[in-house]
């Protein structure tokens, strides 16, 4: 949503122009009871809580700044991430609590399944307003947690994806999915997120996209993950976060 695409008389225009696409942004954050698990010997609960909202924060803000980006939205069962989205101006699909007896993984291809259909079916992407009838919409499903993530790169990621179909940002551990972005395409999401899921978004057909993205292929699952962004420079709600836990902006990397 760069300095020029998001005001009123851009929307006119582009409701005028059959052939612009909308980009919208999808992002999934499961509940704050079950967030990053993976983290727990390292954060406490409430740490956590804290540590997954900033880094929601700092993705959705990022991608906000993107200048291909023209929405975002976040999918979640849980009322403060709810609220979190909102306030950072995302837009929210309240997901229904999960069935228990679904497996996680399935749980969460379904949420942006169906969030990517719902968001292509809207005659407009923005706030849900108007009546665009030419607007097609391609849809960048991206992890939640890529708190070093810079505009530019999901610009350029998005710019290098192929059209007609779904492209692939494989995560910086080469085995699961940063983003999954669908471009100029009738098709489905069909998201496979999940383990190993970069072999499997591979093997179902979408190419994997090549290029120099630090930040967007360091998805945080981790403490050394949480270092590692660290030090690669993260946005200031993550960034405020880990001062208050101790931790010292100088071993972090202030390049922009
Ligand atoms: N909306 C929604 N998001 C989900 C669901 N399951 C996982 N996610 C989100 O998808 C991303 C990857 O999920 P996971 O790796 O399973 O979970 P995590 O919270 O990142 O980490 P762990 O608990 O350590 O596995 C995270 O942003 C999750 O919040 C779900 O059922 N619904
Ligand atoms: C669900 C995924 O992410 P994570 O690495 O957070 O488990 C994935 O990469 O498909």
């Amino acid at each position: 949503m760069g300095a020029t695409r998001s005001d009123d008389a851009d929307r006119v225009a582009a409701s005028s122009d059959p052939a612009r696409r909308v980009v919208a942004v999808l992002v999934a954050v499961k509940d704050l009871a079950t967030a990053k698990s993976r983290l727990a010997a390292d954060f406490s609960g409430p740490e956590r809580t804290r540590l997954v909202l900033a880094m929601l924060s700092d993705t959705v803000a990022a991608a906000e700044a993107a200048s291909v980006v023209d929405s975002v939205t976040v999918v979640t069962p849980d009322p403060l991430v709810a609220e979190t989205a909102r306030k950072i101006g995302a837009r929210v699909f309240d997901e229904p609590v999960g069935d228990s007896a679904q497996p996680p993984d399935a749980r969460l291809n379904h949420a942006f399944a169906s969030a990517a259909a719902l968001l292509r079916r809207e005659e407009v992407v923005g706030h849900g307003h108007g009546h665009n009838s030419a607007a097609r919409v391609d849809v960048i499903a991206l992890q939640a947690d890529l708190p070093a993530l810079r505009p530019a790169e999901l610009d350029q990621a998005y710019i290098s994806a192929r059209r007609g179909g779904r492209s692939l940002v494989v995560d910086h551990h080469g085995s699961g999915t940063a983003a999954l972005i669908l471009k100029d395409s009738s098709g489905e999401l069909a998201p496979l997120f999940g383990v190993d899921s970069a072999r499997r978004h591979a093997e179902s057909g979408a190419p994997k996209l090549d290029g120099i993205w630090p930040g967007l292929r360091l998805d945080v699952d981790t403490a050394v993950d949480v270092r590692s962004a660290h030090r690669l420079g993260v946005g200031p709600a993550t960034a405020a976060v880990l001062r208050s836990l101790g931790w010292s902006d100088d071993a972090s990397a202030t390049t922009a």
